[in-house]
């Protein structure tokens, strides 16, 4: 199995695609064929046989399986909570990782009902990244080091990886993340986030476009350490273990999409064993997946992070291997197929 490259520069990393294993066509061929063999009208599971032949196509076999399905949650402090950016205070993201820990959280509920084996992973939380209004957020070292925390955590026998994080504060990173990589204006990717206010949203977006225009001039992954968190650094490090090993990857809403956001910026190529869990109701994640080019598998108003939406989706996944796995073919099921078909 093909590790992933050394995480020594940034700006290297734009250049990863060409190295990590591609997409297998055959694979995802020989499940579509199958799909046509089963005991349904050509086409009628939908997203469910997109679904399988896209997990076909990753993991290399035209019958695909979730054994182990790995969750981890990243989490990380921002000193742009300085700039009274979020309703909860700085102390709720440790306090939820012992939440996460005691199994108190959605995440928890998500992961027992799917069958994921959640990993929480707190990044050094006693020390908040920088106020992004002040100076970057992380050095060259310290995101790469984050990055490749995220890629250790990897379980390199996972069939599939469900990512999320913890953090407050980080609506307001995630959305100077995307006015820096995307453009328009910076109240098009601000959101209530935990329940910001009108006035508060005004607030948060003028604290972006302080940032982002503090910040200007940087590629696409030191665009990532100027303004992103380290949960966000560990995820981007996590997608890329995950490619490496052929994992395809669930992502959560809003701001794990912006985590991953500088990859697709340098290579879009890099994200394309990502599927995204959900549409979060913060607003700038539809703007965001346009931009990223995806659809997310399912769309229920939530807005919480943790990985509850990629948690959500794994059943989703999980449906469409039993079908793709589990029905009979017309032949070994006696059912006449389509006269069409036939002829
Ligand atoms: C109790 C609680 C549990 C959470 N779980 C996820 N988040 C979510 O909210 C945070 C982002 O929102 P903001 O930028 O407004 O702080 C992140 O930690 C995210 O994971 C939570 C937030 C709270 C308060
Ligand atoms: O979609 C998300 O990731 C999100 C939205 C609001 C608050 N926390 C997370």
């Amino acid at each position: 199995m093909p590790s992933c490259p050394e995480f020594s520069s940034l700006d290297a990393i734009a250049g990863w695609a060409e190295t990590l294993p591609a997409f297998d066509r055959a694979s995802a061929e020989a499940a579509a064929a199958r799909q046509m063999t089963l005991t349904k009208p050509p086409g009628s599971l939908g997203q469910l046989e997109a679904l399988a032949s896209f997990l076909a196509g990753w993991r290399e076999t035209g019958r695909p399986v979730i054994d182990t399905a790995q969750a981890l949650v990243f989490a990380g402090n921002h000193g742009v909570c300085a700039q009274g950016v979020n309703p909860f205070p700085q102390e709720v993201t440790a306090q939820m990782v012992a939440n996460f820990e005691a199994g108190g959280a959605a995440i928890n509920q998500l992961c027992g009902l799917s069958g994921a084996a959640l990993t929480v992973i707190a990044l050094d939380l006693d020390t908040p990244t920088a106020d992004i209004t002040e100076a970057p957020a992380m050095s060259e070292a310290d995101c790469l080091d984050a990055m490749r925390r995220g890629a250790d955590a990897v379980d390199p026998n996972a069939d599939v990886l469900l990512l999320g994080e913890m953090g407050i504060g980080n609506s307001t990173i995630s959305a100077a993340l995307c006015h820096a990589l995307f453009g328009l204006d910076a109240a098009d990717w601000v959101g209530p986030g935990t329940g910001s206010d009108a006035e508060g949203r005004q607030h948060k977006a003028e604290v972006v476009s302080r940032a982002v225009a503090r910040h200007a001039g940087l590629s696409p992954i030191q665009v990532l350490a100027a303004l992103g968190g380290r949960e966000q650094a560990a995820i981007c490090g996590a997608v890329l273990a995950a490619r490496a090993a052929r994992i395809p990857v669930l992502l959560d809403g809003y701001i794990c999409s912006a985590a991953v956001a500088p990859l697709h910026a340098a290579d879009p190529a890099l994200l394309a064993h990502c599927l995204v869990g959900h549409l979060s109701a913060e607003p700038g994640h539809a703007r965001l997946l346009d931009a990223l080019g995806k659809t997310a598998i399912l769309n229920f108003d939530m807005a919480l992070g943790e990985g509850t939406g990629a948690a959500l989706a794994l059943n989703i996944l999980r449906g469409a291997l039993a079908c793709h796995n589990g029905m009979a073919t017309f032949a070994q099921a006696g059912v006449a197929g389509a006269e069409s078909a036939e002829a």
